[in-house]
């Protein structure tokens, strides 16, 4: 079974001028996938990955999430579903300014299990950031930390979570090379345990380590 689907999926906004960025979208990601979609700025790829994620609903058309229609679920089914089976590494770092790096990830872990997170978990969640260069700068808060470091707790908070589906809008952004590298060593790892890595990259360095490359362009997506 797909872990996630779409079906004709169509994203509109009505503003000053009527967009229409994903057209007619169908794909499926299976347990273990990595893949990465590319296309010129501006074409709908982060709106394809919030609907993906949830966080967005399609104007028409289905996505299932772990064989559940999102497009039928109401706003707090959705949310538990999502914190259930979802990472997200969003295209800006996205953390709670008054929580420490630490905190950004136990917050995370909390709303997983709907409870406070365990001492393994804090463990891990340590291991996690020495893993991300941030061993020494855990107890900071974000605005204590350069945008580098604000995106590996980003993408720290994603990992932690262990979640089936992780999906990463631009996660080198802001990375120097190495831990570019070691961030996509981290996303390969989790396909290559099960999970599926949906990412948007406009490097094609990055984009040639995915397994099914995809193009989006004029609401259309084909393979590459
Ligand atoms: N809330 C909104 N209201 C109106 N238009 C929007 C809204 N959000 C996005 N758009 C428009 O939808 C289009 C796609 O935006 P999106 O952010 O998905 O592009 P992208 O491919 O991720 O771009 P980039 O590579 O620059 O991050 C853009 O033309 C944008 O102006």
């Amino acid at each position: 079974m797909s872990l996630c689907k779409l079906h004709n999926v169509v994203k509109e906004y009505q503003g000053e001028e009527h967009v229409r960025p994903v057209d007619g979208v169908t794909m499926e990601v299976q347990p273990g996938d990595f893949l990465t979609i590319e296309g010129p700025s501006g074409t709908g790829k982060s709106t394809l990955l919030y609907m993906m994620g949830g966080l967005l609903r399609p104007t028409s058309g289905e996505i299932h999430l772990s064989g559940q229609d999102m497009t039928s679920l109401d706003d707090a089914q959705l949310t538990t579903l999502r914190s259930r089976c979802i990472g997200f590494i969003f295209q800006e770092a996205n953390l709670l300014p008054a929580l420490s790096a630490l905190e950004n990830l136990l917050f995370a872990l909390r709303l997983r299990r709907g409870a406070s997170p365990t001492g393994e978990e804090r463990r891990r969640s340590m291991a996690m950031l020495d893993t991300l260069g941030l061993g020494e700068r855990m107890h900071f808060l974000p605005y204590q930390l350069s945008v580098g470091q604000r995106r590996r707790i980003a993408i720290a908070r994603a990992l932690i979570t262990d979640s089936a589906l992780l999906i990463a809008d631009e996660p080198t952004n802001d990375l120097d090379p190495h831990w570019a590298q070691r961030v996509m060593e981290l996303l390969q790892e989790q396909s290559q345990q099960g999970k599926a890595v949906v990412m948007v990259t406009h490097h094609d360095v990055w984009a040639s380590w995915a397994r099914h490359r995809y193009y989006l362009d004029n609401g259309q997506l084909r393979a590459r």
